[in-house]
């Protein structure tokens, strides 16, 4: 059982507060939640929100949202609220919820944090499991009220910048399994990502990018500007579904959709399906800044895949590795910035349940 109150994980001070109006009377205070079970059907639904999403959108928002929300869904279930303290604090909050026996995590802001919450559903390589052992068949979904500034995972299902619809998904209660994607190296812990992961200009532009969020969606032109600037497309080796290794020449950027769209609504891979075991692995090659202009239109539509110099291929894994050996060439994941090359990415099938 969550406990909403004050609940402290790895940091000082509570991480969950209770969001919620006093429990229903017929309810005994040491319940037991057990997810679509008829005795006691009340669920924990732990909201997660990044108070500096969209600039700080996200946190004004979330407060003229709650009375809302708590009339829609706080009859059936308890809502717990976690702000995020900084970068990463996402993740500890979700362990120490799905620890606790959480009925859905559910993401409140961007991308990133989004993001950060699906790699608080794994620990040390292996997906975290609730402490309490009389809910052994319990499994804590995924949920999101998209509310950043590319919020690109949510475009895949048609989803807008809408909380109120989001608040509508999650009474419904509709449930999918969903892929999520893991990433390695020889050394290092394993990183996971729902959306999209590249490689090299694209990376590299939202490395950029990340720094003019407060733009808005102008950001990801600006950065991918900036990105342009000493970028030389680059030969790169390339090992699919445990296979001979290939030679890919003059590779612009290297694109690995579980979803479909990055970069604040490009469809950069738009045969991606989160629901079908594989990943679509598109290659940008020898594109030259002009290419840009001339067939961005293409890139934000989805139908750039017909264009030359471009591939587009369905896998369950793929090795990435660079041939100068430069050590410089991007890696990001959700539009996060990981490092550098080189990388593993492999596709976990149905890994999640989330909430749809
Ligand atoms: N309290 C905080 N203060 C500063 N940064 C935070 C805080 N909480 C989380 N973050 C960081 O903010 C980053 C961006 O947040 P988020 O993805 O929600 O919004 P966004 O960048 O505006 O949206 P998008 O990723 O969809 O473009 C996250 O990667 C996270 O690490």
């Amino acid at each position: 059982m969550v406990s909403c109150s004050f609940y402290h994980v790895a940091m000082a001070k509570p991480s969950f507060f209770k969001a919620e109006q006093p429990m229903a009377p017929d309810l005994s205070p040491d319940r037991t939640f057990y997810r679509g079970g008829a005795a006691s059907p009340r669920r924990d639904l732990v909201f997660v929100v990044n108070p500096r999403g969209a600039n700080g959108r996200t946190g004004k928002e979330w407060k003229r949202l709650l009375p809302f929300l708590r009339s829609r869904l706080g009859t059936d279930c308890n809502i717990c609220e976690s702000m995020t303290s900084g970068p990463s604090h996402a993740i500890d909050i979700t362990r120490e919820a799905i620890r606790e026996g959480a009925d859905a995590v559910i993401a409140v802001g961007g991308d990133g944090t989004f993001h950060e919450v699906v790699n608080g559903f794994f620990w040390a390589g292996k997906p975290v499991t609730t402490n309490h052992d009389r809910e052994a068949a319990h499994s804590t979904a995924l949920g999101l009220i998209p509310m950043g500034t590319g919020s690109d995972f949510a475009r895949t299902f048609g989803w807008k910048n809408n909380p109120h619809e989001a608040i509508e998904r999650i009474a419904k209660g509709l449930r999918s399994r969903i892929d999520v994607g893991v990433i390695s190296r020889e050394s290092g812990e394993s990183h996971y990502f729902i959306n999209v992961a590249d490689i090299h200009l694209s990376a590299k532009a939202g490395y950029c990018a990340s720094r003019y969020k407060r733009f808005g969606n102008l950001c990801y032109v600006i950065g991918a500007l900036q990105a342009f600037i000493g970028h030389s497309n680059q030969d790169l080796k390339i090992k699919v579904d445990e296979g001979e290794w290939e030679i890919y020449s003059q590779v612009t950027a290297l694109c690995i959709g579980n979803a479909k769209f990055f970069g604040g609504g490009m469809k950069i891979t738009p045969n991606a399906d989160p629901c079908s075991g594989n990943f679509e692995v598109v290659i940008l090659q020898d594109f030259k800044w002009y290419d840009f202009i001339f067939k961005l239109h293409k890139l934000y539509n989805g139908t750039h895949l017909s264009v030359k110099n471009v591939t587009s291929r369905s896998v369950h894994s793929i090795e990435v590795e660079e041939i100068s050996g430069s050590g410089s060439i991007y890696v990001q994941s959700d539009g996060e910035h990981l490092g550098f090359l080189p990388r593993k990415f492999c596709i976990l099938p149905a890994a999640i349940e989330m909430i749809c």
